[in-house]
């Protein structure tokens, strides 16, 4: 567990995996935090060193009050990478995760080896519908959106089939701060990549859980499809976090994905 100050905010991050091999840096969706990654590190790890970090309004990194901006989160990833002193790397994010990943290959498309776009696409929702969250969560708190938060994270078989895991994972949306959670919902309502992703060069692997209700198949298929050098690879069994629900086949593809473009 290692913090960094960027530009007087201050980040939480993890190194793991092989410390000479390359670089795969994975970003976290809105109500998360890098835990959301711990399966796929476990596979990944003898392989890559991975980064994972808690962007700005989660986990243990700062939650300032305000709305925040796809940029400013892009600020963060960029700041940490020079801290880190990656130049070279592989870039996996889900959902506003996966648009900062997307905003990353936009501007630093030298930097990038490979991309991988979870659960995510160009536009996320409509400005009515985030307003509508944010207002709900100042008034409410995290608790007011849970229940319909988990629907949409999970498959009806895993809130059945795994109530420990799935009254964990409620518990850190619900731990994480009203400020941090509005704040990205803002970013999520202002942020249009439609007309941006068509100039990603980077290889791009577009992934969606086949049951994933906040991003459906269609929508992520739809900015795959803008992306010139990309493949969309549905996952079976998963919602809107294949990495938690079906991290084994989420790491299988990332891996074939990663050993076809280092191959030519
Ligand atoms: O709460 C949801 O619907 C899930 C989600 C939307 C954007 C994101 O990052 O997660």
């Amino acid at each position: 567990m290692s913090f960094v100050q960027i530009g007087g905010l201050t980040l939480h991050y993890r190194v793991q995996g092989r410390s000479d091999a390359p670089a795969l840096v994975l970003v976290n969706s809105l109500g998360t935090d890098a835990r959301i990654w711990d399966d796929v590190i476990a596979l990944l790890g003898a392989r890559y060193r991975i980064v994972s970090y808690d962007k700005r309004g989660h986990g243990l990194s700062d939650a300032p009050e305000g709305d925040y901006s796809l940029d400013q989160h892009i600020d963060d990833l960029e700041g940490l990478l020079d801290h880190l002193q990656i130049e070279q790397l592989a870039l996996c994010g889900v959902s506003v995760g996966g648009q900062i990943a997307q905003g990353f290959a936009i501007r630093h498309p030298e930097r990038l080896t490979a991309l991988v776009l979870c659960d995510t696409a160009a536009r996320l929702g409509s400005a009515e519908m985030w307003n509508a969250r944010i207002a709900a969560v100042r008034a409410g708190g995290l608790d007011a959106i849970a229940d319909a938060v988990m629907e949409r994270w999970f498959t009806p078989a895993f809130r059945r089939e795994r109530p420990a895991e799935l009254a964990g994972w409620r518990n850190l949306l619900l731990a994480m701060p009203v400020a941090g959670y509005a704040g990205t919902c803002a970013a999520l309502r202002d942020a249009d990549l439609t007309d941006a992703v068509g100039a990603i060069t980077t290889p791009t692997l577009v992934v969606c859980g086949s049951q994933d209700l906040s991003t459906p198949p269609e929508l992520v298929l739809a900015t795959a499809q803008l992306i010139p050098n990309s493949r969309f690879e549905l996952i079976a069994g998963a919602g809107h976090i294949p990495s938690i629900e079906q991290f084994q086949a989420l790491a299988a593809l990332m891996q074939s994905f990663f050993d076809e473009v280092s191959h030519g």
